[in-house]
């Protein structure tokens, strides 16, 4: 998936036409990703998903799936994680032959243990074929079920709790999961929760336990929000804009099933203001003095914490962060990417205490052309951009953006920056 084609990123200053721009933002990939999950699962009748994501992420998790009545005995997800995860436990409980589940490199090293452990506890056949508790992953027909209640860590991934959920519906006897604290990225889990109550399936709470009963899912129509985490790239850049600058970013909802929506008060602090109206969102910047310091605690929306902290280095805001353990899991490893880059502003990132993150901004400086690494992670490439408001930057790996969001260059375009191919 390595490309070498990089991006000269520059702003003109003099962009006329700066008022009533609109983006058209990618659907979310996590919403899609878990209906075309519970779509497959639902077996009367058929259910419909409008403005399913252009993400690569969801496109090959529905190419897969669309793949699995056939010959096909080896499912490629790439560098997808909830494509990995979600898959995993689909078809430890529906497949009907072997089947092989493999990925990128970076996959490989992505933990999958808990998730299989769990499954493999309610009866599943699950080998790993190279490294035990990483992908690949072999996956036998589901014979019985030989247990209804597990307990499961709720501080490495959230993809493991959703893909268990997703699936528990259809176990003989249900399943009781006990999820032991802390809980990450909660707002995921009810993301999950809240769309398969839409199809019908009742999740009971019980303390910090759910339980439930085998059930169908029922056929429904959904239709997909607009991504809140590509969203937080536009935020950054009416953040890092003069004031007055305003855009507007289509499709997004104040009833977000969403949980980086919380996106918005993070950004009021930063000097954007925000009104819904009947298309979506209207940012602008206004003139309030921003903080010296800020604290945030990226626990219930990681996938923010890029956009954040580059947005608040050219702001030279400071940041006092937790919650930022499963950053070291994803994509790549974010706190070093992190480290890495801003550094090359003349900021810096350290853990002040265990766990704690500091990041000091005071002495950001912006004298010339700056490349960055992208490390393939889309998120280190569309973080970034917006700081092209502040000087020219060179971009790696440009495609890694189409894992969430392809046509993130060319929105980026329409409001005004120049991209040259180097
Ligand atoms: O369930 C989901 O759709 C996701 C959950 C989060 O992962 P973790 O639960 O591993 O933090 C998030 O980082 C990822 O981008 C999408
Ligand atoms: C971590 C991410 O995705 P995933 O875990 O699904 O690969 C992400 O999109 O930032």
């Amino acid at each position: 998936m390595k490309n070498n084609l990089n991006y000269l990123v520059n702003y003109r200053q003099n962009s006329t036409n700066e008022q009533n721009q609109k983006i058209n933002l990618p659907s979310s990939k996590s919403e899609a990703n878990r209906m075309l999950i519970i779509k497959a699962l639902t077996t009367n009748g058929s259910t419909t998903i409008n403005n399913l994501s252009s993400a690569r992420d969801t496109q090959t998790l529905s190419r897969l799936l669309g793949s699995i009545d056939q010959s096909n005995t080896e499912l490629d997800v790439l560098d997808a994680g909830t494509t990995m995860r979600f898959l995993t436990a689909f078809l430890a409980i529906t497949t009907q032959k072997q089947i092989v589940i493999t990925g990128t490199q970076r996959m490989k090293q992505r933990p999958i243990g808990i998730l299989v452990e769990a499954l493999r506890s309610i009866g599943c056949q699950i080998n790993y074929l190279e490294k035990e508790g990483y992908p690949p992953l072999s996956i036998n027909p589901f014979k019985e079920q030989t247990n209804q209640e597990i307990s499961i860590p709720g501080n490495v991934s959230s993809q493991y709790i959703s893909a268990l959920l997703m699936v528990a519906p259809l176990l003989p006897k249900g399943l009781a999961i006990n999820i032991l604290a802390p809980i990450y990225s909660q707002p995921y889990i009810d993301m999950t929760i809240g769309l398969m109550a839409k199809a019908g399936i009742k999740v009971e709470k019980l303390g910090s336990a759910l339980r439930i009963e085998n059930q169908e899912y029922k056929a429904i129509e959904h239709t997909i929000e607009s991504d809140w985490s590509g969203a937080s790239y536009w935020f950054s850049f009416i953040a890092l804009s003069k004031i007055g600058r305003s855009i507007k970013l289509l499709g997004l909802k104040e009833d977000s099933l969403q949980g980086d929506q919380a996106i918005r008060p993070i950004m009021q602090k930063l000097g954007v203001q925000s009104t819904y109206d009947q298309e979506g969102i209207i940012l602008i910047k206004n003139n309030n003095e921003l903080p010296e310091w800020l604290e945030i605690d990226f626990k219930e929306f990681p996938d923010l914490a890029q956009t954040v902290v580059a947005c608040c280095a050219a702001l030279k805001v400071n940041l006092k962060m937790t919650g930022l353990e499963s950053l070291r899991i994803k994509e790549t490893d974010r706190i070093k990417a992190l480290h890495n880059e801003i550094s090359k502003f003349n900021c810096s990132l350290t853990e002040s205490s265990k766990g704690v993150w500091e990041m000091k901004a005071k002495e950001f400086s912006f004298t010339e052309l700056i490349n960055i690494h992208t490390y393939e992670d889309h998120r280190m490439a569309m973080s970034f951009a917006p700081l092209a408001l502040k000087g020219p930057l060179l971009i790696d790996e440009i495609d890694v953006v189409n894992k969430s969001y392809p046509s993130f260059w060319t929105d980026l375009k329409s409001v005004g920056f120049e991209l040259t191919e180097q």
